[in-house]
């Protein structure tokens, strides 16, 4: 199979024999034989959330499954499929693909906690206050009608996911009685962005990654992926695979969450592994607060997210590492 629609850094670690069809559908693999415990991540119902399992969910692990979300099927499957039509193009079109805002990046994306490895994965970036923003006729400006249709669907599936994280967040704030005036600057669903990503095949899945170990720098991140799997969350130290299931999405806690909790709830470390036989592809969403909002913790020093950031991009810089949370933990 030709590895011409992958980045050319990816191509030598690409086997080439034909990529198994399995991808496309919803039946999963069979789990990574790493060494990955069988544990399970706890499963919430998000049309009748139970408030006690996800208080236990969130302090415990920091990610679990959620079912009964609402989105339709159809929209996912589309949205899975399409991108993985259009990461199959050749490497050289993809950059120039989309029109603004939606921008193409491969290796390293930004949330990622370690510049020193190279991610193994490309992506598009979806911002989508600036997506929503864009009149209907330049958001039809694309005239490759799959490209055309992608935008749409990618702006229907914000909302989906504007709606859950606003559920989720509700639910958690009440939990843990976050004041109600800054409970209000603490989640702007709808400046969230979205990440398509594909992985591509890698013949070297016990020393690449295809995303390194991190903590996401979100409020919460909402993800949801194809059959293939590859999505590892570290409990207690332990590495569990979050396979996937059909119309099950998963849900990190990031660090803003970790901050409002005063430590109760938790960050997630979690990774992504490389197969070498198929190619991933995930669709993830992550919300912050609005960028005026003070986050106030008796943990950590009062910060904005656009403090948080800038700490971390000039960290990841100067030390190839994103330090996070710690930047900001005051003095016992
Ligand atoms: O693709 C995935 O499964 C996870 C991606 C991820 O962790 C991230 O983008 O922060
Ligand atoms: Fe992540």
């Amino acid at each position: 199979m030709s590895t011409n629609s992958y980045p050319p850094v990816f191509r030598h670690l690409s086997p080439t024999e034909p990529q198994p069809s399995a991808s496309a559908s919803a039946t999963p693999s069979p789990p990574l034989s790493n060494g990955a415990a069988a544990i399970e991540i706890p499963r919430l119902d998000l049309q009748k959330l139970e408030r006690e399992r996800l208080a236990v969910a969130c302090r415990e692990w920091g990610v679990f499954r959620l079912i009964n979300h609402g989105i339709p099927s159809a929209l996912s499957a589309q949205l899975l499929n399409d991108a993985r039509s259009l990461f199959s193009r050749p490497f050289d079109s993809k950059e120039g693909m989309f029109k603004e805002p939606i921008t193409y990046f491969f290796g390293t994306p930004a949330l990622s906690q370690t510049v020193q490895n190279l991610n193994w994965v490309e992506g598009f970036d979806v911002p989508l206050k600036e997506l929503q923003k864009q009149q209907s006729g330049d958001r039809g400006a694309e005239k490759d009608p799959i490209l055309q249709r992608y935008r749409y669907s990618l702006e229907e599936y914000g909302k989906h996911m504007g709606r859950v994280a606003r559920e989720l967040f509700e639910t958690m704030a009440e939990i843990l009685a976050l004041d109600p005036d800054r409970r209000q600057t603490y989640l702007s669903e709808s400046e969230g962005v979205l990440r398509v990503y594909r992985y591509p095949r890698c013949s070297e899945s016990d020393k690449v990654l295809g995303m390194d170990v991190h903590t996401d720098s979100s409020v919460v991140s909402i993800l949801n992926q194809d059959g293939v799997g590859g999505l590892q969350v570290f409990k207690d130290g332990r590495c569990v695979d979050a396979a996937p299931a059909a119309d099950e999405l998963v849900v990190n806690l990031g660090d803003m969450m970790q901050a409002m909790s005063n430590d109760e709830y938790k960050s997630a470390e979690h990774r992504v592994a490389v197969n070498p036989k198929e190619e991933r592809i995930s669709l993830c969403y992550f919300v912050f607060p609005e960028e005026k909002g003070v986050v106030v913790s008796s943990k950590y020093q009062p910060f904005t997210y656009k403090e948080f950031s800038e700490k971390v991009q000039e960290d990841i810089k100067t030390t190839g590492f994103k330090v996070g949370l710690e930047r900001f933990r005051k003095p016992e």
